[in-house]
């Protein structure tokens, strides 16, 4: 069981934004006011004005000229580590340079860096002018107290040339966040890559004066490069909080969720990917609609920005030309012709074409922001979460010790989050009337007296089994004998009262370790004494998140000497824990964050209901662009009741008088309960392994089963509220390429006093193989430590 208090999640916010490529400057508070009256709730500015861009490209330019003349003949000033001049120094920002001022409306803005610098260049003069911009930018924005800035993400290829400077960039974000501190960066990515668009420099790029010596050209077998879906994905990884471009098209659904695991704050919606429809309104496709939904469901829901779909009404767009005018009039990037003729695209997408006669004052709508009603519209209409969702809002991705009712007695308030679970106790009560049924129908001779069949519902807390019971056999008919024993002397007194207050007082109340107890109590009658007898049906539920992490096994063979040894029931009859590799990077921060004061947070397994985690390895799905399903592998069983010779070995082994003691430490009385598997997981696609989810499943009885899988719990106990799964982290998450597999080791350790879990993961390249096909060579690209929750175990 999970300690979760739930609570209903409210409807999702939609926070819209709205962005223009040519903003008017500045953003001034009656701007921002109409903005808001027409339902925006930010805007975007640059922090820094065409005018500070020509001054830039002027110095460049100036700088690449002053070098050309030097190389024919004059001095130029050395840098001392190298023998090229050290790079010209950006002068400090003036009041021209930017339209952001400290005012009211800063905390309504998200800035822009410039989009123009080239910070993953490899001309070491376009990097620098490029931190030196961004640094400007950053320390300004931060001192103005602008809260979130988005820079634009690495270009990794420039056309042909493969900047492969994504360690400088990642170096350059490092600086800006030294230097705002407090500030959000937000690294703008496009969804996917997208080579067509790759070369693509905005205008005025610094990108196109990287000299040709300091870059290297990607020999092209074919001269075309392969589409690289996760490409874009892989940069980002080594930069790490992202702002999403999304695409018009959008990539496979694996893409989209590996970017669902991120911590995604921004979602761009171009205009160009809305389409129109019947009536000539901006519609999003189904599939980005999904998107949306999807997305809009992570804990904290990304922000929306609505990207040059109109001016705010009343404010005129500046002459984008004016960029390339430089202080002296005359310095164009290399780029403007061809951005020039690329600003209108000759065959320009339905909002494109639908933008230009607004664009021209002639506006179509009598609704002045289509775009943005639309995506309201689409607010309004989400659909309901899932029941397992909207009753654990506020508890995605949050880390919780599991529960240990073996050792601690539970509070009522935990008894009763349990008891809320539209689903587990109707299961039970299915199982309950369909084992009775059984037991009539086989002609099972029982254990009560006058044949009634003996129920002890063991671990019975507050009492929610017990009542299934009584109603199971009202429904099949079949008389019972109820018995409830319960550990926890304050559920103890609360079984007692139900038992006066709804039962009748037919159910027999124990107050006793069910390992202790010696079964129902048979008052003798005349000359012969009493005696205790057997249980027909043992109901439990001692279940955690991972099955048996909570001790089931342990407390079931404890009892298990009460139970009817010829037709004794287990309910449930046998419980599965199951495991799956995962991408979760937030869970990796929170954990890394605890370790300085918790050198065990990386070693112990978390109750965590998942929100932003990716499935490594995936199975193939039909069709096959639909949600893929994750590989999920069972790692171990436990049956009940256990063969009694099991039992009679372990108990011989108590206390050492046979046997050399237990592996790793004891007497091995337990070792029948210790656990060991080794599974494999093909990943098609690269990605980081930053730990393990265990989910389990159980069989009640006969065919009524619950899980906790979330490609099975729909089918077989759909809306369970019961258990988030478990989290296994790693310390140091694992890093491989496309096409690789993950070996994951997993043991249940025991040594008679303890239980626990120990966990490692280790990455394989395969070689030789076409997708889907055999593998010539494994390499082994690396593993993780060995885990070990031993300091955190279960006590028995
Ligand atoms: C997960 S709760 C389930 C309670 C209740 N059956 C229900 O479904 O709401 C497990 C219960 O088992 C009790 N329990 C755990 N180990 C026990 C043991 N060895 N003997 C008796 N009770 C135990 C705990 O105190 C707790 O009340």
């Amino acid at each position: 069981m999970d300690p979760t208090p739930l609570i209903e999640a409210p409807a999702p916010t939609f926070y819209v934004g709205h962005h223009q490529t040519n903003r008017p400057l500045p953003v001034t508070a009656k701007i921002l006011g109409q903005a808001q009256d027409l339902g925006y709730e930010l805007l975007t500015t640059p922090i820094t004005t065409p005018y500070f861009h020509s001054r830039v490209l002027t110095l460049l330019s100036s700088h690449l000229s002053q070098l050309q003349s030097g190389a024919n003949g004059s001095t130029t000033t050395k840098s001392p580590s190298s023998s090229s001049p050290l790079p010209p120094v950006v002068p400090p920002l003036m009041p021209v340079d930017t339209p952001i001022t400290p005012n009211e409306t800063l905390p309504h803005l998200i800035a822009v860096a410039s989009p123009w610098i080239d910070l993953c260049s490899l001309d070491p003069l376009i990097a620098n002018i490029s931190r030196q911009v961004l640094g400007m930018e950053i320390a300004y924005a931060a001192f103005c107290g602008i809260t979130t800035v988005i820079i634009q993400g690495p270009k990794l290829r420039h056309g042909r040339a493969n900047a492969g400077g994504l360690a400088q960039y990642a170096r350059a974000i490092l600086g800006a966040l030294d230097i705002g501190s407090y500030l959000n960066l937000l690294i703008s990515m496009p969804m996917a890559e997208d080579p067509d668009l790759d070369g693509d420099e905005g205008m005025g790029s610094l990108a196109p004066f990287a000299r040709d010596e300091y870059l290297r050209i990607v020999e092209l077998t074919d001269g075309k490069r392969e589409k690289d879906t996760f490409g874009s994905w892989d940069s980002w990884h080594i930069i790490r909080t992202v702002s999403l471009v999304l695409p018009r098209h959008l990539p496979p659904q694996s893409v989209i969720s590996r970017w669902y695991a991120e911590p995604l704050r921004l979602l761009w919606f171009n205009a160009s990917i809305f389409l129109r429809n019947a009536k000539d309104y901006p519609v999003l496709s189904k599939s980005h609609q999904v998107l949306l939904t999807r997305y809009m469901r992570l804990r904290v829901a990304p922000w929306i920005l609505l990207v040059d779909v109109g001016s705010i009404p009343g404010a005129q767009p500046y002459d984008p030309n004016s960029v390339a005018i430089g202080e002296n009039g005359s310095l164009f990037s290399p780029s403007v012709h061809a951005d020039a003729s690329s600003a209108i695209p000759a065959s320009p997408t339905p909002a494109e074409a639908a933008m230009l006669p607004q664009q021209q004052g002639k506006s179509k709508y009598k609704d002045p922001t289509p775009h943005l009603s639309y995506i309201r519209h689409l607010q309004r209409n989400q659909p309901l979460g899932s029941i397992v969702e909207r009753f654990g809002a506020g508890y995605q991705d949050y880390l919780q010790a599991p529960l240990q009712p073996l050792t601690d007695n539970l509070e009522s308030v935990t008894y009763e989050v349990f008891e809320k679970d539209p689903v587990k106790y109707d299961w039970y009560e299915r199982a309950i009337t369909l084992a009775l049924g059984d037991w009539v129908a086989q002609g099972k001779p029982a254990s009560g007296s006058n044949n009634a069949v003996v129920i002890a519902v063991v671990g019975a807390g507050r009492g929610p089994l017990v009542t299934r019971a009584l109603k199971a056999s009202n429904l099949s008919g079949v008389a019972v004998e109820v018995w409830a024993v319960e550990k926890n002397p304050n559920a103890f007194v609360v079984l007692n009262r139900h038992n006066e207050e709804d039962w009748e007082g037919v159910v027999r109340v124990v107050k006793s370790d069910m390992r202790s107890w010696k079964g129902p109590w048979r008052e003798g009658t005349g000359e012969k004494s009493g005696d205790w007898g057997k249980v027909d049906i043992l109901v439990s539920e001692l279940l955690g998140s991972f099955g048996d992490n909570e001790l089931s096994p342990e407390c079931l063979d404890g009892v298990q000497h009460v139970l009817n040894t010829i037709h004794g029931i287990s309910i449930p009859a046998s419980y599965a824990a199951h495991i799956a590799p995962i991408m979760a990077p937030k869970l990796h921060t929170d954990i890394s964050a605890r370790t300085p004061n918790d050198p065990s947070a990386p070693e112990t397994p978390y109750v965590v209901m998942f929100n932003a985690i990716d499935f490594l390895a995936t199975v193939p799905t039909n069709p096959p662009h639909s949600q893929p399903q994750p590989h999920i592998h069972q790692a171990w069983e436990f049956s009940h009741p256990l063969p009694s010779a099991v039992l009679a070995a372990a108990e011989a082994r108590r206390g050492g008088s046979i046997g050399g003691g237990g592996t790793i430490g004891g007497d091995g009385a337990n070792e029948h309960n210790a656990r060991f598997c080794n599974v494999r997981f093909r990943c098609l696609k690269r990605g980081v392994c930053h730990g393990l989810a265990g989910y389990f499943e159980t069989v009640l009885y006969g065919d009524v089963e619950l899980s906790t899988r979330p490609d099975t719990m729909d089918r077989k106990s759909p809306n369970m509220i019961s258990w988030f799964p478990i989290f296994f982290p790693l310390k140091t998450p694992i890093y491989f390429p496309d096409l690789c597999e993950l070996d994951v080791s997993i043991w249940r350790q025991t040594d008679d006093r303890k239980v626990w879990y120990e966990w490692m993961v280790e990455a394989f390249l395969l070689i030789g193989d076409s997708l889907g096909g055999p593998a010539t060579t494994r390499v082994r690209l690396g593993g993780s430590e060995l885990h070990s929750s031993k300091k955190n175990g279960c006590l028995m």
